[in-house]
């Protein structure tokens, strides 16, 4: 098993959040992960990357077999949409960047800077690193944020593209990619006891 998530807890703000999560995931597979906002998606995502400490529970997997894409996209804003990719190749050991430009219609963008991108181009190349790492676990959170329809479609065959290969990704996305062989979590029947909620209305 790549993934073995079982009986976690996690929290944020020093609440819990979530507890009693377990699930698995092999090579090949994708899982969604589906609930109302502000239920702990991006929560239990950060936790299973070893973004953050888990409360209780086991999370078996290497840390290094892990690419983590999540809100903010991590690019630097000086340099070419190549030059970008290039870094963070060279960061885990790989040095072909090309398919990752080709797999997000980032060719005809590949001089310019970063910064001048736009929202949704930024997303495409944030995604891009995902494919520069080598790393056979990708845990995405929200990852068609700004993307337009056809970008999108790019998104779901670069996911497909990758679990053919034995990969597997691990998910948070409001909406369908149409990746008929992704299951379905919703994390709604694991948010933690009242005593929790009650705190956590406190912040609002
Ligand atoms: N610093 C904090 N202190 C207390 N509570 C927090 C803090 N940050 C986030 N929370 C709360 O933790 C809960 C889980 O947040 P999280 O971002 O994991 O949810 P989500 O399911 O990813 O939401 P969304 O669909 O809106 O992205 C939310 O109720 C949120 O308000």
């Amino acid at each position: 098993m790549t993934l073995t998530v079982q009986d976690l807890a996690v929290t944020r703000g020093g609440l819990t959040i979530l507890e009693g999560v377990s699930f698995e995931l092999a090579a090949g597979e994708a899982l969604v992960l589906r609930g109302p906002n502000g239920v702990g998606k991006t929560t239990l995502l950060r936790s299973i990357a070893g973004l953050q400490p888990v409360e209780a529970g086991i999370v078996s997997r290497a840390e290094d077999q892990i690419a983590y894409a999540g809100h903010s996209d991590g690019l630097k804003a000086m340099l070419s949409v190549t030059e970008n990719l290039r870094f963070w190749a060279s960061v885990f050991g790989l040095s072909d960047v090309e398919p990752a430009l080709a797999a997000f219609d980032l060719i005809e963008l590949r001089a310019r800077m970063a910064g001048t991108l736009s929202a949704g181009q930024k997303r495409r190349l944030g995604l891009a690193r995902l494919m520069v790492t080598g790393r056979p676990i990708w845990v995405l959170d929200e990852p068609t944020v700004s993307l337009d329809a056809a970008s999108v479609s790019l998104f779901a065959d670069a996911v497909r593209h990758h679990l053919s290969s034995g990969g597997s990704a691990l998910m948070a996305t409001h909406i369908d990619l149409g990746l008929s062989e992704a299951r379905v979590l919703d994390l709604s029947p694991f948010k933690a006891g009242p005593k929790a909620r009650q705190m956590d209305e406190a912040f609002l």
